[in-house]
């Protein structure tokens, strides 16, 4: 299959790597953003920030002309996943995930219908394997098995994109097309550390698979030089 990466609208390269400020706390964010500077145009506040101060950070982010993805990985009954993304769809983020269940899926879209707000289905988390899978209860099935099936529930029911390790998503484009978002963390610049991700692959790879976005991380929130990872993953992004 040729690659789509021509599925991305043109614009600022930078929006292509998200960075994930997970931290302990709103100062540590900040002082992140602060060395990151105009290196970063994106960043993902996750359960880690998000429960630590982080919706009113993300607000001040949005000010500052970021982009901001609330990943909250919601999962609960219909009329509250779509109660909660009402309410997330007037904060302004960019992006939000939902858990790529067929009922969860359906209330996130119909809460954020109105908005500008993205609704991005998380299929199977990229520090699962096949045998997490098993563990977690589910019949064996591999776990890109898993992500297309999750992925064609996604497209049938108009999800605005997918979350899912690289390694599938190429598969992932032949299912959902070249209008639906592919967002992957478990992205590893060569010679860093995979840590508890399971699926990785480094930037380039990740983008010649066709992600639009790549999610990353400990590479950048642990480097000594974040600005400069950051620098040298959107390097390798524009070179892919
Ligand atoms: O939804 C996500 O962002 C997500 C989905 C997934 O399958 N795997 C995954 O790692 N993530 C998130 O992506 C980030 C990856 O962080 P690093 O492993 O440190 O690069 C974390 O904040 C995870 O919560």
């Amino acid at each position: 299959m040729s690659l789509p990466t021509n599925s991305v609208p043109a614009g600022d390269i930078r929006d292509r790597l998200i960075i994930s400020l997970d931290v302990p706390s709103v100062e540590e964010a900040r002082a992140l953003v602060h060395r990151i500077g105009d290196a970063g145009t994106f960043y993902k506040i996750g359960y880690q920030l998000a429960y630590a101060g982080g919706f009113d950070f993300a607000r001040e982010l949005i000010g500052q002309g970021k982009k901001v993805f609330l990943d909250l990985k919601l999962h609960d009954i219909g009329n509250t996943v779509e109660e909660g993304v009402r309410s997330i769809a007037r904060m302004g983020m960019t992006f939000l995930t939902v858990h790529a269940y067929p009922q969860t899926m359906r209330a996130a879209m119909a809460g954020k219908a109105g908005s500008d707000l993205k609704i991005l289905a998380v299929t199977v988390l990229t520090s699962y394997d096949d045998n997490d899978l098993i563990d977690a209860g589910y019949a064996p099935v591999p776990a890109a098995e898993l992500v297309a099936r999750r992925a064609e529930q996604a497209r049938d029911i108009g999800i605005d994109g997918i979350v899912c390790a690289a390694t599938e998503a190429q598969a992932v484009r032949g299912i959902v097309g070249r209008n639906r978002l592919i967002v992957t963390p478990g992205i590893r610049p060569d010679g860093s550390e995979a840590g508890d991700q399971k699926r990785i692959v480094t930037p380039a790879e990740g983008i010649r698979l066709g992600a639009n976005h790549l999610v990353v991380g400990r590479p950048i929130v642990k480097a000594a030089d974040p600005r400069a990872a950051v620098e040298a993953i959107v390097r390798e992004i524009a070179d892919a």
